[in-house]
């Protein structure tokens, strides 16, 4: 690791000299809290984004931990997908589905997807209630101090425009606070409708991961790690667990913006 330190309440930053080692090291981060969340309550519920955080935990699918993780624990869910069908390019699903879900003995059973067959409003409604099902059985935890699931761990994107999940900044989803998934129709990056995990869901897990890597990712992760204050509409700068960690994983490209590694260079 080229470099970590507390910030406070941003959380953790690790900060890798490249992608290589960036994914090494958060393979080993999910590996662990996968161990420790089966140890404790005898199943891992996580959430997945798309993009380039799925190349980012292929490491996930080779030796050691394609034998290591006990894969028959694991509860899949995803903090944000597109209203497209599950075999639509476009499809978060589709993505984690190629390089990830099919190379792991996860159960299909434990995998729990969108409802591509109805509207944007129907599909987060259909996925609210699905959650709510593993929550009355606690296979997704409930936060102590709200209603929202707790997920072991959330594992979140960063855009170069600083949305996590499909949140974009100054989105009046970004305020929603009674939904645990909302919809969206107007997405500024394609496809428009969307179904994402809201910021009290995000913020009520027990662990989050914040993954970018790129230059194209060093402002916004310079404006939400130092300068979160500031701006109050960027998605990533809102993402703060109430009690539970957070960790930013960024490449040296990414992390090429931050006051602290600026100047230790
Ligand atoms: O549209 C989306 O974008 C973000 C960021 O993607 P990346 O390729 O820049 O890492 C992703 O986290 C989210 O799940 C996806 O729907």
């Amino acid at each position: 690791m080229a470099m970590s330190w507390k910030h406070g309440e941003r959380g953790e930053v690790r900060v890798f000299e490249d992608k290589e080692e960036l994914s090494t090291n958060l393979v080993d981060y999910i590996a662990d809290l996968s161990e420790a969340a089966v140890k404790e309550r005898g199943v891992f519920a996580v959430a997945l984004s798309g993009g380039s955080l799925i190349g980012l935990i292929g490491k996930l699918c080779e030796a050691p931990y394609n034998k290591t993780v006990d894969w028959t624990k694991w509860y899949v869910f995803w903090v944000d997908e597109r209203v497209v069908a599950k075999n639509h390019v476009d499809s978060n699903y589709k993505l984690a589905k190629e390089g990830f879900l099919s190379k792991v003995p996860i159960l299909p059973s434990h995998v729990t997807s969108i409802n591509d067959t109805v509207t944007a409003e129907g599909a987060a409604d259909d996925y609210t209630f699905a959650i709510r099902q593993l929550v009355r059985t606690r296979i997704v935890d409930v936060c102590d101090t709200c209603d929202c699931p707790k997920f072991d761990l959330v594992l979140l994107g960063m855009g170069a425009d600083g949305h996590v999940a499909s949140l974009f900044p100054s989105h009046p989803a970004l305020k929603e606070s009674d939904e645990w998934i909302t919809f969206i129709v107007d997405s500024p990056k394609p496809p428009p409708e969307r179904i994402t995990f809201t910021l009290p869901v995000i913020n009520s897990a027990a662990n989050v991961a914040i993954v970018a890597t790129g230059g194209s990712k060093a402002h916004a992760a310079h404006l939400a790690i130092d300068e979160k204050a500031d701006h109050p509409s960027l998605p990533a700068g809102l993402v703060s667990p109430s009690n539970g960690s957070l960790v930013w994983f960024l490449d040296s490209e990414a992390a090429s913006k931050l006051d602290n590694y600026k100047f230790s260079e």
